[in-house]
């Protein structure tokens, strides 16, 4: 299993912005049935995002799905932990952008060498679902799943 590794050699945040194809939820939707199958049989690592934002009231206002699995950067390397891991995904908008770009922040200092990850969503875990190696006192054992 591939993975990164902080390569720091100074003390300015780290942040990096998720490279993929944004998609719509109904082909994200297939692409995750057809992943699923594919990922079940080791065949394949996906690395497809659905990100919700949500309103006061709790309702979700928007919904951005990026695949990373064959078009992506440095990003689609980084692995799930259970706890959160060391980076923040956070959706960022820049004035003039149509669309708006899914970055993880440094959620702590990170010393040079460690593996970068973050939570890939507290999605329910599915008892079906692909194992879990975080190794984090609060893992399941699954990878959590979306339920598109
Ligand atoms: C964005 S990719 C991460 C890079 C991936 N490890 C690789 O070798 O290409 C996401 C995939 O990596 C694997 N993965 C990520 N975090 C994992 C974890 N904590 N335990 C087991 N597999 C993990 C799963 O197959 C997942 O679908």
């Amino acid at each position: 299993m591939s993975y990164v590794h902080a390569d720091i050699d100074s003390d300015y945040a780290i942040y990096v912005w998720i490279i993929g194809e944004f998609l719509t939820t109904e082909e994200a939707r297939r692409r995750h049935r057809l992943y699923d199958e594919l990922a079940s049989v080791g065949k394949l690592s996906p690395a497809l995002l659905v990100i919700r934002e949500h309103l006061p009231s709790g309702r979700v206002c928007m919904r951005v799905n990026i695949d990373a699995t064959k078009v992506g950067n440095v990003a689609r390397f980084i692995n799930h932990s259970c706890d959160g891991g060391n980076l923040r995904p956070i959706l960022v908008r820049s004035s003039g952008s149509l669309l708006p770009r899914l970055c993880l922040f440094a959620a702590r200092d990170i010393v040079d060498g460690e593996e970068l990850a973050f939570s890939y969503g507290d999605a329910k875990p599915n008892p079906k679902g692909l194992p879990c190696f975080c190794e984090s006192s609060c893992c399941p054992g699954v990878l959590p799943a979306e339920e598109t």
